[in-house]
């Protein structure tokens, strides 16, 4: 049983708060490019601020060696914006100066701790036990009375400050990990049909979801977007031309024929698009499927597919939607992405997970959605089926 922030006796209370903050920087490097992560952090904050706890933030910003590897006194800055608690920075983690400022801390205010990923052990995996004794652990444990694991973004990593305080203090998950909790969560109890769109880039993991879904029975039907729709159709024997051809063979990588195998294991229940979209003079122009091959590339899923697609949702209990129908970052490309996603709405429930296609939707405006996940990785293992670490040392705490 997890406990959230209603067992939590705040008022006074060191109270170590791990969020998922990491953003995508600005091109000079030292600002944030967008503060969606963090403004989701914002009702967490604030409850446990105005409940009167001092309140310790733990974060990470990019990998190491990384272009997004950087310090969080931007994030600082904007949260000090965000919230009306004051907010402090310290350009430490765990050391006896960042200890003595937790101690410090007055009733009613945060300071952000230094990039956890700056120190070696955050960078690799534990298990709970061994996460607890980490250098980061032990210190921190020594003047945090209670840790609330909000960061669900960072739920799939077994990374110390992830499942290694759950060992050590009380332990609560904040308000957007119960949020992500109830709207994720047992997604083999949602209503059927459930039907998965598979859009987006990321051909070589969507190609494993895919058989992930199909063989478990999570998804009664996948419906196939974006560079996907086109490996799909690639591997059905569909020549699309050149151009498209050879992105489909670089991001499918070795799962192409993992692509082919589903198609003969399922092929009622894996969708192809119609029509795709290119790109000829300076206008969109939709192709179907049986006028293919073509010279330019497919950015896009075309209105054929759409209305195809949609007559799916009118049906579904659930949509679970991962990864754009096109290059929505271009207008003219945008529109299956808008008319799928919007059409997706009208299922019983409906579901956004991954980083890009939650750009896409504030971006591109859409509502509706029964919930928007605030995770990538993590939210695609939730929608799998997959147990998650964070998830799994709160509830043993
Ligand atoms: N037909 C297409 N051709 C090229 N890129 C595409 C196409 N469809 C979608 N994309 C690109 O896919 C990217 C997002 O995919 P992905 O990273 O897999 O999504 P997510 O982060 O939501 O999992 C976007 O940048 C979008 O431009
Ligand atoms: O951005 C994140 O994940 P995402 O790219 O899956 O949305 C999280 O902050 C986790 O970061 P990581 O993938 O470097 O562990």
């Amino acid at each position: 049983m997890i406990r959230t922030l209603d067992d939590l006796d705040a008022e006074g209370t060191a109270v170590g708060v791990r969020v998922d903050i990491n953003s995508p920087l600005s091109e000079s490097g030292d600002g944030l490019a967008d503060d969606a992560r963090l403004r989701a952090h914002v009702g967490t904050l604030s409850e446990l601020t105005e409940r009167g706890a001092r309140v310790a933030l733990l974060a990470h910003q990019g990998r190491p060696a990384g272009d997004a590897f950087s310090s969080l006194a931007a994030h600082a800055e904007r949260l000090d914006d965000l919230l009306s608690a004051p907010v402090e920075y310290v350009d430490a983690t765990f050391c006896s100066d960042a200890r003595r400022r937790v101690e410090a801390l007055e009733a009613g205010s945060v300071l952000v701790l230094e990039n956890t990923r700056f120190y070696s052990e955050e960078n690799m995996s534990f298990d709970p036990a061994d996460a607890a004794e980490t250098h980061l652990v032990v210190n921190l444990s020594s003047v945090f009375d209670a840790f609330v694991n909000d960061a669900f973004a960072a739920a799939h990593r077994s990374q110390p400050s992830i499942v290694g305080f759950a060992e050590q203090l009380p332990s609560f998950a904040g308000r957007v990990m119960e949020r992500e909790l109830e709207g994720l969560g047992n997604i083999g109890e949602r209503a059927s049909p459930r039907v998965y769109v598979l859009g987006g880039a990321k051909v070589d993991d969507s190609i494993e979801i895919a058989e992930t879904v199909l063989e478990s029975g999570l998804a009664d039907t996948v419906l196939t977007a974006g560079v996907v729709g086109n490996t799909f159709l690639h591997a059905s024997g569909v020549s699309l031309g050149s151009e498209s051809d050879s992105v489909v063979e670089s991001r499918a990588r070795d799962r192409l024929g993992l692509a082919e195998s589903l198609l003969e294991r399922y092929p009622d229940r894996i969708r192809m698009p119609n029509d795709i979209a290119i790109e000829r003079g300076d206008e969109r122009i939709e192709v179907a499927v049986e006028e293919l091959p073509v010279d330019e590339p497919a950015l896009d899923v075309g209105q054929r597919t759409i209305d195809a697609y949609a007559d799916v949702f009118e049906t579904a209990g659930t949509a679970i939607l991962n990864g754009p129908a096109g290059v929505f970052e271009e207008e003219r490309f945008a529109v299956g992405t808008r008319g799928l996603f919007q059409a997706a709405t009208a299922a019983g429930f409906s579901i956004v997970g991954g980083g890009d296609t939650a750009a896409a939707i504030r971006r591109l405006g859409l509502s509706g959605f029964d919930h928007v996940s605030t995770g990538g990785g993590a939210a695609l293992a939730m929608l799998t089926g997959e147990p998650l670490p964070a998830v799994s040392a709160l509830d043993s705490a």
